[in-house]
């Protein structure tokens, strides 16, 4: 069902019923994540990591007892979108085009905070009608800071250890939230690394996760705040963006130049990377806006 067009649910007794799920097709996931990860995600090592760990291992899974979930969290322009791009194209051919892969954005779809208990009502409907269809859903929820809180615990349900609701099973299907809350405490962690002098590959998702699920929590903004869906475990897995430093941008730039059909100017190159803004004021070292933006700058250098 498509987003935008509010799932008709059918109350039983009346016509199409809501009927227990057709026989699963047996999706895999492609070996192509890994790959992909590897060669176009930079700077994100935890993230590879966790999202091949738990993708994989939910595909592969013929029992799972819930659907899975994962929650993005990082600073602007660090790959959340880009990562969730990665995932819908490893399980469907046609990716965030699929008509079983739904985008919410919280802005756009959710915008009046009076209107909640209708949003509530429709969301409900737009998940139980399409994982009635394809079990083997993806629901992508970004900008989960600007998500009155409300709204998301109103999901639960469908992300509980339950075997049937309504007939329905929500154990095949994917939810991935996104959002900027927890990238202070990321950040924070990351520069604590840098200022030790060390790697930042050395920082372990041990060291982030506990901290993340706690700020995120008690994150009046987060849309998480005092959540159930934290509050009852129901978050598979909080993966960390890290901020993106110098080196990164000047990696987009490269990629941005190359899938334009351009040859690589280096004097551009690292005039675009030297544009951007970078924190915190003294050193200098992560990108304000990550990689967003690269692209439009490149357009003030090659439209000729
Ligand atoms: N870590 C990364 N590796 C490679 N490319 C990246 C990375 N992060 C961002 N990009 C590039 O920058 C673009 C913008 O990033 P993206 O939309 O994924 O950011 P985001 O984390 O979702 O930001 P926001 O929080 O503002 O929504 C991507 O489409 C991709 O081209």
């Amino acid at each position: 069902v498509p987003l935008g067009q509010p799932f008709d649910p059918v109350a039983p007794g009346k016509g199409r019923e809501l009927r227990a799920v057709p026989p699963l097709t047996a999706v895999s996931c492609s070996p192509a994540l890994q790959e992909n990860l590897d060669r176009k995600l930079f700077g994100q090592h935890l993230v590879s990591k966790v999202v091949v760990k738990a993708v994989k291992g939910f595909l592969n899974n013929e029992n799972a007892k819930k659907p899975l979930t994962l929650s993005l969290h990082g600073w602007t322009g660090t790959g959340k979108n880009f990562v969730s791009k990665i995932i819908a194209e490893s399980i469907y051919k046609k990716g965030l085009k699929s008509k079983y892969v739904h985008q919410f954005v919280a802005t756009l779809h959710f915008p009046h905070a009076q209107d909640i208990n209708i949003y509530k009502d429709q969301l409900q409907s737009w998940i139980r009608g399409n994982v009635s269809i394809c079990p083997r859903s993806l629901f992508i929820f970004d900008e989960m800071d600007k998500m009155h809180a409300g709204l998301i615990d109103s999901i639960k349900p469908f992300l509980d250890y339950y075997e049937l609701l309504d007939g329905v099973s929500y154990r095949k299907a994917i939810f991935i939230f996104l959002s900027n809350a927890g990238a202070e405490k990321i950040t924070e962690l990351a520069l604590d690394f840098w200022r030790n002098g060390r790697a930042r590959e050395d920082i372990e998702l041990t060291d982030i996760q506990n901290a993340l699920s706690v700020s995120v929590f008690n994150n009046k903004n987060s849309g998480f705040w005092h959540s159930t869906l934290i509050d009852k475990n129901l978050i598979d897995y909080f993966v960390p963006f890290l901020p993106l430093e110098y080196k990164h941008v000047k990696m987009c730039v490269r990629v941005e130049i190359k899938s334009r059909g351009y040859t690589v100017d280096e004097d551009i190159l690292t005039r675009i990377a030297d544009e951007m803004t970078y924190f915190p004021r003294e050193e200098r070292i992560y990108s304000d806006k990550g990689c967003k933006t690269v692209d439009a700058k490149l357009d003030y250098y090659y439209d000729f």
